[in-house]
């Protein structure tokens, strides 16, 4: 028996018959002991199942607030009626109307077994399994070849072992030298190749899925602006990073060991279920099989929701490592507000839920194991026992193989040496299929983050936006943008930016500005003033396609005709000469005649080219929003936008950092490259550089005036917002 564990390997075991050795003897003696026990470890679990469950059940409607603890929400049902853009503009009067949305009910997601689970895996195999010709589908099929070998070695070990024991009772040398030393040295060599040829597809297989899953998120989540609006438009998917990172990881792995774990015991079974008939009688293998069956219908009855548990952990897991980041990523802000106790608390918090989740799991994964053991381990032994028995004591059950009364000692020695390996194959299989359930489970946990991640994505992708919003007002509700039933228009024009009853609508429904009207020529330089909040970076984002347009017709150039410079320029993890090229590469530079020479010189007119040997050259590589000063970032987004020279620029507060000399140059020099200017600023010295102003109050009201020289002038040392104010509309 010992000897038949050697064989393990790759696929986990779970009901050994050598388990029986470890059987309280106290308990196999005392029905009345053993059931009590048993009845009292049932009640335990399902009390702590009842327990999980209610916590879980008050948790759906609980939020995450800004400290990392959770306040209670009430509003969970919503109703509205569906509102085009045209009723938009109509029923939008101030600023902080709410467009009205789909409602929507808040769904509760249970991640189990189910008919969703079978549906989700349905679209997510065509991505992980492509086609016939595919390398996942090759490894597939190997694994499965393996498996079947695996088994075929697991029966001839089983036979093996069988001649080894009745040569070594039987006394037979030369029997056990043959078997034992020269038999055994060739197949060796095959069980070796083979279980390490199973660990070796296995991976292989995990690392093939994560790499087509991940290449698929990539592809849908960097597709278009897609990774703008599933964070800023749409907010139903959380910890974006962990989910194309960990969990698409997790999942792979877990899919690839559940193949391992459903194909081979399934394979198993079958072949060990006829060898055992042979064995020891024809319903030998059918009651082992119904026994597990039904073991396996009561255990799911009474085993906790793991697949759920997974998914909350992982959420959990999620948001701490979120805030962990942020914490990096504002390290200087929060350094000098002395702010860490209070980013201390979110931490811990947040690090005491991830706890708390995980001890539940573990206590309720202690009492499930309970039952695991007691029912697919040690109930099954003494079944096996029974059955091994069987042909022995009453020979009504006798087989050539088990029970011949004409058989010897060490017949009888190695048949049931032989069969309890065939039983232990069969047990084993079927415990591993139980426990491939329950990592079903667990995988159904991973399947549901991936689909929703796949799912939202592919809303996003064609324009259908679902935000979850709460306010004071109005309590909790769901807000639905779909934009195809929206009545806007959009064109492309190189030559022209243009608003004509373009509302501008926050992605949580807040309409900003009831209906934009204005165009922007080349020549026309533009400067937006206005109240902090009234939707000056908004236009910005709509004249992107960052946020949806609720209506109107919008004219907006090609993208690489439009350049956006704001007031913290983004800095690309690479050289310094990406910083200045951004978003090109260095071939891309070098098509437009772009030299290091030409960029040294573009550096100078930003008075930049000490950085050259201050940081080391073009091709020093570091993370250049943390070396650079403010100031010295703005510069370099002058010099970006000088090397680019596209046709308009949104310069958004993007000179607060540099001295008017600088800011002169900028203007001047966007003048000389034929660069049309539309700025975003409260600074009334800017005015001598443009030829309009727009200017919004916070009702939403606008006006635009031409700037001439004399307005200017008297303007020069004020605020521009707060020269005048509109009267309401
Ligand atoms: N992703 C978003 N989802 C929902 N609301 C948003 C989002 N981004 C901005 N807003 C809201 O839109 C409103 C206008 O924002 P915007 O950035 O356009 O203001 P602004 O006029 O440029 O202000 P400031 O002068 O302070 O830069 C704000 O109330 C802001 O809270």
């Amino acid at each position: 028996m010992a000897a038949q564990s050697t064989l393990n390997c790759g696929c986990s075991t779970t009901s050994k018959l050598s388990y029986s050795s470890y059987i309280p003897n106290v308990l196999l003696k005392n029905k009345k002991l053993s059931m009590a026990g048993l009845v009292l470890a049932l009640a335990t679990t399902s009390w702590l199942k009842k327990k999980y469950n209610n916590k879980d059940a008050a948790k759906e409607k609980v939020l995450p607030n800004g400290d990392g603890n959770t306040t209670n929400t009430t509003n969970t049902e919503f109703t509205s009626s569906d509102k085009t853009s045209s009723s938009t503009t109509t029923t939008a009067t101030t600023k902080n109307n709410k467009i009205a949305n789909t409602g929507s009910k808040l769904k509760k997601r249970t991640a189990s077994v189910d008919k969703r689970f079978f549906e989700q895996m349905r679209r997510l195999i065509p991505i992980l399994i492509p086609g016939v010709k595919s390398k996942e589908f090759a490894l597939v099929v190997s694994l499965a070849l393996v498996l079947v070998l695996r088994t075929y070695l697991d029966i001839w070990f089983s036979g093996f072992n069988g001649a080894v024991v009745k040569s070594i009772v039987s006394r037979n040398k030369s029997v056990f030298k043959r078997k034992a030393i020269y038999e055994f040295a060739i197949m060796m060599w095959p069980l070796s190749i083979v279980n390490n040829a199973l660990k070796l597809t296995k991976s292989s297989m995990a690392s093939a899925f994560r790499s087509r899953l991940s290449q698929y998120a990539h592809d849908t989540y960097l597709k278009n602006l897609n990774f703008y609006r599933a964070s800023n438009v749409d907010n139903r998917l959380h910890n974006i990073d962990q989910c194309v990172t960990q969990d698409i990881d997790k999942f792979s792995i877990c899919l690839s060991n559940l193949y391992c774990g459903i194909a081979k015991p399934l394979v198993d079974v079958c072949l060990f279920s006829y060898k055992l008939q042979q064995a020891i009688g024809k319903g030998a293998p059918m009651i082992m099989i119904l026994y597990f069956i039904s073991v396996t219908i009561f255990l799911k009855k009474i085993s906790p929701p793991f697949g759920k548990l997974i998914s909350t952990e992982q959420r959990l897991e999620g948001d701490l490592r979120y805030s962990h980041s942020r914490l990096i990523a504002h390290s200087e802000e929060i350094g000098a507000y002395r702010g860490i106790n209070r980013e201390k608390i979110i931490l811990d918090n947040l690090l005491k839920k991830v706890i708390k989740h995980i001890e539940k799991s573990n206590v309720l994964r202690f009492f499930n194991g309970i039952f695991d053991s007691i029912f697919v381990k040690y109930f099954a032994t003494m079944l096996a026992f029974k059955l091994l028995a069987r042909p022995l004591m009453d020979p009504k059950y006798a087989t050539m193989f088990m029970g011949n009364a004409k058989a010897t000692t060490s017949q009888l020695i190695e048949d049931y040496s032989r069969n309890s390996g065939y039983l232990v194959n069969l047990s084993q299989a079927i415990g591993r299929l139980i426990l491939a359930g329950r990592d079903l489970s667990r995988f159904a946990g991973y399947t549901s983050r991936i689909s929703d991640f796949i799912d939202v994505l592919s809303d996003i992708d064609q324009g259908i936006y679902s935000r979850y919003v709460k306010s004071k007002t109005e309590g909790a509700r769901v807000h639905i943008i779909d934009t195809n039933r929206l009545g806007y228009k959009v064109i492309r024009n190189n030559d022209l930016i243009k608003f004509s009853n373009v509302p501008v609508v926050t992605p949580a429904g807040d309409v900003l500005i009831e209906s934009l009207n204005f165009e922007v020529r080349p020549g026309v330089n533009l400067l937006i003033t206005g109240p902090n909040g009234c939707g000056k970076s908004s236009i910005f984002r709509i004249i992107n396609g960052l946020w949806p347009v609720f209506g109107g017709t919008l004219v907006v150039p090609d993208p690489e005709n439009i350049l956006y410079l704001p007031q913290k320029p983004y800095m690309i993890l690479g050289t310094l000469r990406d910083q200045l090229i951004y978003p090109h590469t260095r071939s891309e530079a070098l098509k437009r005649q772009y030299t290091d020479d030409k960029l040294e010189r573009l550096l100078a007119t930003v008075g930049l080219q000490h950085l050259l040997i201050r940081e080391g050259g073009w091709d020093v590589v570091a993370d250049w929003s943390e070396i650079l000063s403010g100031g010295e970032k703005q510069r370099l987004a002058m010099a970006r936008l000088y090397y680019h020279q596209p046709k308009f620029a949104i310069l958004d507060e993007c000179t607060s950092a540099v001295s008017t000399d600088i800011e002169n140059h900028l203007f001047c020099t966007a003048k000389k490259y034929d660069i049309t200017i539309i700025s975003i600023s409260h600074r009334a010295s800017l005015l001598k550089y443009h030829t309009h102003l727009l200017r919004f109050d916070e009702q939403g009201n606008y006006e635009i005036e031409l700037i001439d020289e004399i307005s200017w002038k008297s303007n020069e040392s004020e605020e521009l917002v707060a020269e005048r104010e509109f009267p309401s509309t």
